[in-house]
């Protein structure tokens, strides 16, 4: 049994990237829940009333995903759980939470990693992290067309976004709850290059052989079809 965790920042290309993989592994793939959170619309209407409550809709979420997916066979979430914490302390540090609300979400947020500490799979075996440059991160925001997360909906999202990638680099340098690699979401269009797909996908399994998660003699020789 495998589970890849996808991390990086919005628009990077996580659930793309999880279709792609799940399909080319024959893995389940779990995607976060964002066109069905009723929360996320309110949240980027008035952030600093509703950032703590998004956060425990996304914890709670995120749990329960993981959850399955570590007592399943093998799968691929589109983002980990150990983001969670990132996305909050940043919200903080901008002054959408009060203490009460930092130090209670602390508290749930380890109580739940301890839970997940007692589960016969504690990690993923391996994370795939999409870095992504600002302009690259605007240009997926607007091609994927979610209204309250355009620049144009908040003039205050340039600066969020921009503070969100800085957080980005530090969390992943930090990161060791399993091996983990990196993707260059700037250079690679897995989504309309055939031949990056390819790149990105040998990459992945190149790692996953390296880790002794595939059988090093291990190949798909099937084409994948993306929907657009
Ligand atoms: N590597 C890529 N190259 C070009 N377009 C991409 C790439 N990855 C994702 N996209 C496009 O960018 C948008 C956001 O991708 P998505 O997978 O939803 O990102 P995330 O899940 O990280 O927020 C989608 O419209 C998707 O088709
Ligand atoms: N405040 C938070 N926002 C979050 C969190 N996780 C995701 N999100 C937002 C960011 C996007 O608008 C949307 C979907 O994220 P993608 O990266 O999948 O595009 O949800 C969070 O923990 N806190």
């Amino acid at each position: 049994m495998t589970v890849i965790v996808l991390s990086g920042p919005i628009g990077a290309g996580k659930s793309s990237l999880t279709g792609i993989l799940s399909k080319y592994l024959g893995t389940k793939p779990f995607y976060e829940s964002v066109d069905d959170n009723p929360v996320l619309p309110l949240f980027y209407a008035d952030p600093k009333k509703y950032a703590f409550l998004l956060q425990v809709y996304f914890l709670n979420t995120r749990f329960h995903s993981i959850k399955e997916a570590l007592t399943a066979d093998n799968n691929v979430l589109d983002r980990s759980i150990y983001e969670d914490a990132l996305f909050f302390q940043m919200n903080a540090d901008i002054g959408r939470a009060t203490q009460e609300e930092v130090d209670t979400y602390y508290e749930l947020l380890n109580n739940m990693m301890g839970e997940l500490k007692r589960m016969p799979k504690k990690n993923p075996d391996l994370l795939v992290h999409i870095n992504v440059s600002y302009d690259t991160m605007i240009k997926r925001i607007q091609k994927r067309g979610r209204p309250y997360e355009q620049l144009s909906y908040d003039s205050t999202l340039e600066d969020y976004y921009k503070r969100l990638l800085s957080y980005y680099k530090p969390w992943y340098e930090k990161y060791d709850h399993s091996p983990k690699m990196e993707i260059d979401g700037d250079k690679f269009d897995f989504m309309a290059s055939e031949k990056d797909r390819e790149i990105v996908l040998d990459q992945i399994v190149a790692k996953l052989k390296s880790i002794g998660k595939l059988p090093l003699n291990w190949d798909k020789s099937t084409d994948i079809q993306i929907e657009a």
